[in-house]
């Protein structure tokens, strides 16, 4: 499992570990987004939490994690979870049915680089390629003028998706002790290094 801040570096993180390990990776977030993009009733619901930067309650999230979860490439490769559990009772969920991470990465970035890295933030919608204007700008015009911004990626918005974070980070980090492996890092540039 991987966890951190708005914009601390967990997707960035995912594609390598994945690269690593061939772990199937599951990311709470994207998940939702997907159910938003394809118009179901639970991404109706979702979004008006997502705008809010709260989380969407347990209802939908729950069931649409354990479902991935518990899907043969999964199973059989092993899984790297990301953006989930983000709160006791999710984590419990989890427990409850014996799934245990062998790790629980926690990301550490101070928050004045999040919000810089979140406003910034830009998406290639046809490679899935995530850009920084600032950090990592698009190589060409012509991806430049295709990149579009998360609806929840605005200043406003990140300083409650933070706090959410905040609220809930605490009560993971105590379900998850044994198995915790914090990130520590130098930060250059906006970003971090080791
Ligand atoms: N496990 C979860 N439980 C509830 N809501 C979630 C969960 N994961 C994601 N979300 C919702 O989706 C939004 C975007 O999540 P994500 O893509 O992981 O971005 P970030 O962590 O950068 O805010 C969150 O602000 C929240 O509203």
């Amino acid at each position: 499992m991987i966890a951190g801040a708005p914009a601390s570096g967990k997707g960035t993180q995912c594609e390598l570990i994945k690269a690593k390990y061939g772990l199937v990776h599951i990311s709470a977030g994207d998940l939702l987004r997907a159910e938003i993009a394809t118009g179901t009733d639970n991404g109706k619901q979702a979004k008006e939490f997502m705008e809010k930067g709260q989380l969407v309650p347990d209802e939908i999230v729950v069931n649409m994690v354990k479902g991935r979860l518990l899907q043969p490439d999964a199973q059989e490769k092993g899984w790297l979870l990301d953006g989930y559990p983000r709160s006791y009772s999710q984590a419990m969920a989890l427990e409850t049915l014996g799934i245990r991470p062998d790790i629980f990465i926690l990301l550490d970035v101070p928050d004045e680089l999040l919000v810089e890295r979140v406003v910034g933030r830009r998406l290639d919608p046809e490679t899935g390629k995530i850009y920084h204007l600032k950090y990592s700008p698009p190589e060409n015009e012509e991806i430049a003028s295709r990149l579009t911004q998360r609806f929840d990626d605005t200043e406003e918005k990140v300083k409650l998706r933070l706090q959410t974070h905040y609220q809930n980070i605490e009560s993971l980090v105590s379900i998850y002790e044994d198995v915790i492996v914090k990130g520590k890092w130098k930060y250059h540039g906006g970003r971090c290094i080791r």
